[in-house]
């Protein structure tokens, strides 16, 4: 029989998402509901390792599921990758009776929950991540809300571009992951799209292509490039050099991460928080909560971190046909 769990811990850990908070409330409301005491780890697995830990409340979290960013803090912390600083981790985990640990972030966050989960400490993961590149699931907490402020945001370059008639380079983020760029560039009908994932990218084709455009009477170009692609202001300026067309370009940067969560993150949040819980209680271990075919759902967290997520080469082609 499964070891009752008395006490769950939290963390965010990785880049903050829109929905964390949501996330976080969920995992703390369910966990009270049912007689479990929740203490929050403050600053991901650098908190953990500074024992940087809270008992947290039902009122800890009243107000904060329309909040952007995450109430418990996050970081990246180098340390959580050696093996002497996971089994501090586990160990601090057992020090404050943690039966059960809930670790919201992205793929990154998974493999030190893997590695907690591997030392003894029951370990779920949830995903929070505005690159959506958890292969496991369909859709990752905080990306519609990042894809929404950076459309919007778009939306207004597009709109001085094609006044003066100019070029844009719009950097997303991305540094391995073009989902937002793709989706961008798909919502926001750019011309062309950069992503890390298509080696392909061809400046003499670009600068062709933006030639091309103008004679067929086009007032703008627009180009998403993903950061993982970077350089923009380089490629603005070899774009105005080639074509003599004004290039400017324009990094989106954090304001894209930040922000309330859209109804649609909170409502994924809300539940993937509650699964989690859920499944602690189940006496489950080294799983990841995910979406898939319409339905909330687990996975073993190695089996979710061996699948590999392309990006669709379907929806890349369409964006390309109707740029034209
Ligand atoms: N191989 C690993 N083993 C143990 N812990 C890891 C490992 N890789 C990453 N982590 C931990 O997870 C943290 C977050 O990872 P990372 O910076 O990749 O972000 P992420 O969770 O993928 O989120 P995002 O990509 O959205 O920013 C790292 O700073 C580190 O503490
Ligand atoms: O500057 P930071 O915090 O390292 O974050 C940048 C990276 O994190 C992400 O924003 C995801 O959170 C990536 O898209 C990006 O490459
Ligand atoms: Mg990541």
């Amino acid at each position: 029989m499964a070891k009752q769990i008395r006490t769950i811990g939290v963390l965010t850990s990785g880049g903050d998402a829109p929905g964390m908070n949501a996330a976080i409330r969920a995992v703390v409301r369910t966990a009270l509901g049912n007689g479990v005491k929740v203490r929050g780890i403050r600053r991901g697995y650098s908190g953990l390792l500074n024992e940087d830990i809270i008992d947290m409340t039902a009122r800890d979290v009243s107000d904060t599921i329309q909040r952007g960013g995450t109430i418990l803090q996050t970081a990246r912390c180098l340390d959580m990758c050696t093996e002497e600083g996971q089994q501090k981790a586990a160990a601090i985990c057992k020090k404050y009776e943690i039966d059960g640990l809930v670790v919201i972030g992205g793929d990154g966050s998974f493999k030190g929950a893997r590695a907690l989960s591997n030392l003894g400490v029951n370990t779920i993961g949830i995903p929070g991540t505005i690159d959506m590149d958890i292969a496991c699931t369909e859709y990752t907490i905080g990306f519609d809300t990042a894809v929404n402020t950076a459309m919007e945001a778009i939306d207004k370059v597009r709109d001085t571009s094609t006044s003066h008639e100019r070029c844009s380079v719009v950097e997303v983020m991305g540094r391995d992951a073009g989902y937002l760029a793709l989706w961008c560039g798909i919502a926001n009908g750019a011309e062309k799209i950069l992503l890390p994932e298509e080696h392909d990218y061809n400046e003499e084709q670009i600068i062709q292509d933006i030639t091309e455009n103008r004679k067929r009477g086009k007032k703008h170009y627009i180009i998403i490039n993903a950061e993982g692609v970077g350089d923009s202001a380089n490629l603005a300026r070899k774009i105005e050099e080639a074509t003599g067309m004004e290039t400017r370009a324009t990094i989106l940067g954090y304001m894209q991460r930040g922000g309330s969560p859209t109804a649609k993150d909170r409502v994924y949040a809300s539940i993937m928080g509650a699964k989690a819980v859920q499944l602690l209680m189940e006496g489950k271990t080294n799983r990841v909560v995910g979406y898939k075919h319409g339905e909330y759902v687990d996975f073993d967290i190695d089996e979710a971190l061996d699948m590999q997520k392309a990006i669709p080469a379907y929806q890349y082609d369409i964006a390309k046909g109707l740029s034209i």
